[in-house]
């Protein structure tokens, strides 16, 4: 289609390609230098980072290339004896790092080393009364959790361990006129938050309660003249939101209401293709976060040899069918 013919054709040399090999390198070094000040700085979400990291090195077909025993049995260090997972070894844990641990164990194909009960009992016991999630013991309520718990335990598949239900009718109290999602019931639309609501209505089969027009209006008044996507009006486009909105858009089937070519270019304009990575916006500092964010996008964008990522579980669609489909 236009799409394959634009890639194919020279234009795409004109608007500058993936550097692919240069930012699968900028992720094995950075994974590997521990005393960094980015490191240092990240050090309570390192699980999280290393997500990105390693999801960023199979999305461009270069997983084989870390040391797998090693990144596995660090994961399990952090998890703690309630059963959730910490950010780092002996940090307290938080569904935001046990989601983090349970994709990087999917990313290897070896869920099972987990106690797949352990885990599910740390996750169902933060859902509330309502139907909402807290974050961790301290209770702290929000849309994140929702869809962090809902990812979680789908990839587990025990779903049924909670009650699906109210957490749908707990992310629908969250809707907003303008068609968007909050973090709490009344909370202003945010593109992060409504891709954590919309994520956990399509895992859960619920997508039907979205008014998928009006929240499509909003999603697409977000690409810029840029061409990059912004997390909320009169925003800076940021290349993280290229996932955020971009995921959204998919799920609700509204994608042809963006300029996709122009996207891609903003993305591939936020490279360093020098030393790797890619950055928030255009000839900003590089770091591991917006480097996956701006693969993943790419790879919801169709670019060519890139694996296909899905939009809702945030891993490549080959390991969600080896754990779904099995
Ligand atoms: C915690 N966090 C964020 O708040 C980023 C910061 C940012 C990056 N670019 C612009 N701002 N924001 C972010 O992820 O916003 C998306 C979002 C907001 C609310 C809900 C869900 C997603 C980033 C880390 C970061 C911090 C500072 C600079 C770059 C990355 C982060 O870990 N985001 C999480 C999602 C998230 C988002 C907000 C949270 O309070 C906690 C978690 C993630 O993507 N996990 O895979
Ligand atoms: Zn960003």
């Amino acid at each position: 289609n236009l799409l394959q013919l634009f890639f194919t054709s020279d234009i795409r040399r004109q608007m500058g390609e993936l550097a692919a090999e240069k930012h699968a390198k900028y992720i094995l070094t950075v994974e590997k230098k521990k005393d960094s000040i980015e490191s240092v700085l990240m050090e309570h979400l390192r699980i999280n980072g290393a997500y990105w990291g390693l999801t960023t090195l199979d999305i461009l077909d270069k997983l084989a290339a870390v040391d797998q025993e090693t990144i596995i049995s660090w994961v399990i260090s952090c998890q703690h004896e309630s059963g959730g997972f910490g950010g780092n070894e002996g940090h307290d844990p938080h569904l935001l790092y046990t989601l983090s641990a349970i994709q990087i164990l999917a990313l290897f194909n070896k869920i099972d080393t987990l106690d797949i009960e352990k885990v599910t009992n740390y996750i169902t016991a933060l859902q509330n009364e309502d139907g909402s999630f807290s974050g961790d013991k301290w209770g702290e309520i929000d849309t994140r959790f929702s869809y962090v718990a809902i990812c979680s335990l789908a990839l587990l598949k025990q779903l049924d361990k909670i009650n699906v239900e109210k957490a749908v009718s707990y992310i629908i109290s969250c809707k907003n006129l303008d068609g968007g999602f909050g973090c709490t019931p009344g909370a202003e639309s945010h593109a992060g938050q409504i891709f954590c609501c919309v994520g956990a209505l399509a895992i859960t089969g619920s997508l039907h309660y979205v008014d998928k027009d009006l929240l499509g209006w909003w999603l697409c008044e977000r690409q810029v003249k840029s061409g990059g996507l912004n997390g909320r009006p009169e925003k800076l486009p940021d290349v993280c939101y290229s996932w955020w909105v971009l995921s959204s858009l998919i799920m609700i089937d509204r994608v042809h209401w963006i300029d996709k070519e122009k996207l891609v270019k903003f993305i591939l304009d936020c490279q360093d293709k020098e030393n790797g990575g890619i950055s928030d916006r255009p000839d900003d500092a590089v770091d591991v976060f917006h480097t996956y964010f701006g693969v993943a996008g790419l790879s919801l964008l169709e670019y060519p040899g890139l694996k296909v990522i899905d939009p809702a579980y945030a891993l490549p669609v080959d390991v969600i069918n080896r754990i779904l489909l099995r």
